[in-house]
């Protein structure tokens, strides 16, 4: 059984991951197991920036956003001659096993070393949503209720100056935080990747918005990598009544004080990875399915298709 576990958080930070953080360590210090921090995510593990964690390591996290153990993205990990360093290191430091809290990328890492003889498991620390396996991510919730917040202040200065507000959101290539933050917002427009982006389309539509149904703003929310908000801005005030704005929210949508909801299920998602180091398991990634927590294997998890959202999409049709 193992003795020695290590937690390192890879990607982009997303809010709650402190929680996963504390979770791990007193769940598994609480049962005789040591916890070893491994910073910088795959870059510490590889130059061996790695220290011990006690209850006390941990205190005071739950709240905070970022991660204490700091995060890298590290591309040369894809590298076997990397990573077989990086096991040096886990050596050196008797780690037997690695709870890896990041994104896809970093469970493609989680599994590589699986492979090469270390067992790791996954858990879904980003605010992309963009994890199949699961039904939601670590720090989806607060970046959402970020961006929510944003949208409420825009909207009170966008509807005194009759202006269209264009607001691009981050999710990489998943539009969860677009469509749950215009259902929230009650937003006229939200374009994914999964709508697609018509530009003339959406023009018409708020010109519309404008003349037919005489509305005094418009909130159009973007995801981000689609287009360039700032001239589709412009355009929109060439060519509507609308002035239009570009905002693009960008990272702050990545910091702030995890909601209790993303604290409670990195609280539950740290304990369920400790349960299945504990039970000799590797490669797999945890996810929440329906309310329950669950191990789904790493490889199957990268394989699946990614959520479809039309059920959501015409619901925001139907209320606009
Ligand atoms: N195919 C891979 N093999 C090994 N490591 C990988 C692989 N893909 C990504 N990683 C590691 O995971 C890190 C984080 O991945 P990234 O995609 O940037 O963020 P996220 O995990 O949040 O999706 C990368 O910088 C790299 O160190
Ligand atoms: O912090 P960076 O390097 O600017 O990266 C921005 C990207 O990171 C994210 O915030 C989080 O992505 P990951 O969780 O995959 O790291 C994306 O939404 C965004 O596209
Ligand atoms: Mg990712």
């Amino acid at each position: 059984m193992v003795k020695r576990i290590g937690v390192l958080t890879s990607g982009g930070d997303a809010p709650g991951m402190n929680a996963a953080i504390r979770a791990v360590t007193r769940v598994a210090t609480n049962i005789g197991l040591e916890v070893y921090g491994i910073y910088d995510g795959y870059r510490g593990m590889v130059d061996g920036k790695i220290k011990q964690l006690t209850r006390e390591s941990v205190s005071d996290i739950l709240d905070r956003g970022g991660t204490i153990l700091g995060s890298a993205r590290l591309p040369e990990f894809k590298d076997i001659e990397v990573r077989k360093k990086a096991i040096e290191q886990l050596d050196k430091f008797g780690i037997e096993a690695v709870v890896v809290i990041g994104g896809d990328g970093s469970y493609r890492g989680a599994l590589a070393l699986t492979d090469m003889g270390v067992n790791c498991i996954g858990l879904p620390g980003t605010i992309d949503n963009d994890i199949a396996s699961t039904d939601e991510t670590i720090g989806f919730s607060t970046a959402l209720n970020t961006v929510v917040d944003a949208m409420d202040k825009l909207r009170d200065t966008s509807s005194s100056h009759h202006r269209c507000s264009v607001v691009e959101v981050m999710g990489n290539r998943c539009g969860d935080l677009a469509l749950f933050s215009g259902l929230s917002s009650g937003a006229e427009i939200v374009i994914t990747s999964e709508t697609g982006f018509d530009e003339s389309e959406v023009l018409d539509r708020l010109r519309e918005f404008d003349v037919v149904k005489k509305k005094n703003h418009a909130l159009v929310i973007i995801s981000e990598k689609i287009t360039d908000v700032e001239i589709f801005a412009r355009k929109v005030s060439q060519f509507t009544g609308f002035s239009g704005r570009a905002t693009i929210l960008g990272h702050v949508q990545r910091g702030g004080s995890p909601t209790p909801g993303d604290r409670v299920l990195a609280s539950r998602m740290g304990e369920k990875a400790v349960d299945l180091l504990m039970q000799g398991v590797g490669g797999q990634c945890v996810g929440i399915q329906r309310g329950e927590i669950v191990g789904v294997p790493i490889e199957e998890a990268l394989n699946m298709p990614s959520k479809s959202r039309k059920d959501l999409q015409n619901l925001f049709d139907r209320l606009v």
